[in-house]
């Protein structure tokens, strides 16, 4: 397969910033369209990690996961954006994250990535969620060790985290990715988070992509939650950035993952796109 590498200058770009810092990006299943897009997202990330820049890659896999699912004629419940899991559907939940999806992405790092799970070095360690009701084996995390992570990014990898994880008991759960990856960010200490999906954004009309909310306050989301602008998979993607915000984050961005070179063009400042939402020290 041919690549091309990307050349820019640190120094002369906004990204200077961000070297020797930590980034999530959260890389959402709907967001990985097909394979050339996923390439050009790994490139973007190689060439970012090439500049020194600490990177860490949670990925969902939700499509992935309805596919298995259908595949034993299972379709699946969501209440607020969180599947409903049962036995088997946990099941299919490790194969796919843990298993096919991680790999594969890992596989796309040229020698960079190493796969990881919540399960690894109990990195998301979890009790039964109970918030939304019972949603079977669905993990609410108590807490995030980041040993293992830290130590790849020692080590000059670009860790790829698939979000099940584990109670003390040894039970394995299903973990929103949106989730995972603001916790992963809050235990990190990162720079920023950064959501790529398969929206331009936060939208205040799902059906208009003109209606894009550029940058918005915390205490701007639950008003919208409440009125049913911010709906599904949008609302854990939008409370983990809140929550990685109240927790001492600076900035997170949710932007368009089907656009080749968005998470390049979100760090560099260019025509940057999607919506921002920042902390308390950076208003
Ligand atoms: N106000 C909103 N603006 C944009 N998208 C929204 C909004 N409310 C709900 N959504 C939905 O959230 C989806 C993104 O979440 P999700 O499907 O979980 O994606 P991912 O796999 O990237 O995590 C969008 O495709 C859209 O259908
Ligand atoms: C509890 C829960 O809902 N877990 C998610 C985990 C994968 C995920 O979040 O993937 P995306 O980022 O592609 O949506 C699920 O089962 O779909």
């Amino acid at each position: 397969m041919q690549t091309t590498q990307l050349t820019i200058q640190p120094q002369s770009t906004r990204l200077a910033q961000y070297t020797g810092k930590t980034i999530v990006v959260k890389y959402g299943g709907n967001a990985m369209i097909n394979d050339t897009l996923k390439q050009a997202v790994m490139q973007d990330l190689l060439a970012l990690n090439r500049l020194g820049i600490r990177l860490v890659l949670v990925h969902g896999g939700g499509p992935e996961i309805s596919q298995g699912l259908k595949q034993i004629g299972k379709e699946s419940q969501f209440i607020q954006g969180l599947r409903v899991t049962d036995r088997e559907t946990i099941e299919i939940v490790l194969q796919m994250l843990a298993g096919k999806v991680n790999k594969q992405l890992v596989a796309l790092l040229q020698g960079k990535g190493v796969g990881l799970s919540g399960i690894d070095g109990a990195m998301l360690q979890c009790q039964k969620c109970t918030i939304h009701g019972d949603l079977g084996f669905v993990g609410e995390i108590v807490k995030v060790d980041p040993t293992l992570v830290k130590l790849a990014l020692e080590s000059g990898f670009i860790p790829v985290i698939s979000t099940v994880g584990v109670s003390s008991e040894g039970e394995i759960y299903n973990i929103n990715a949106d989730t995972a990856a603001s916790q992963i960010a809050i235990a990190l200490d990162a720079a920023k988070l950064v959501s790529m999906t398969d929206i331009a954004g936060l939208l205040r009309d799902q059906q208009d992509p003109h209606s894009l909310i550029t940058s918005l306050n915390l205490n701007e989301v639950q008003p919208l939650i409440d009125n049913g602008v911010i709906q599904g998979g949008m609302i854990p993607k939008i409370q983990g950035c809140v929550d990685f915000l109240t927790n001492g984050g600076e900035e997170a961005s949710i932007i368009d993952g089907r656009i080749a070179h968005a998470i390049f063009n979100e760090l560099l400042g260019e025509e940057r796109c999607g919506t921002t939402l920042y902390g308390a020290n950076c208003q």
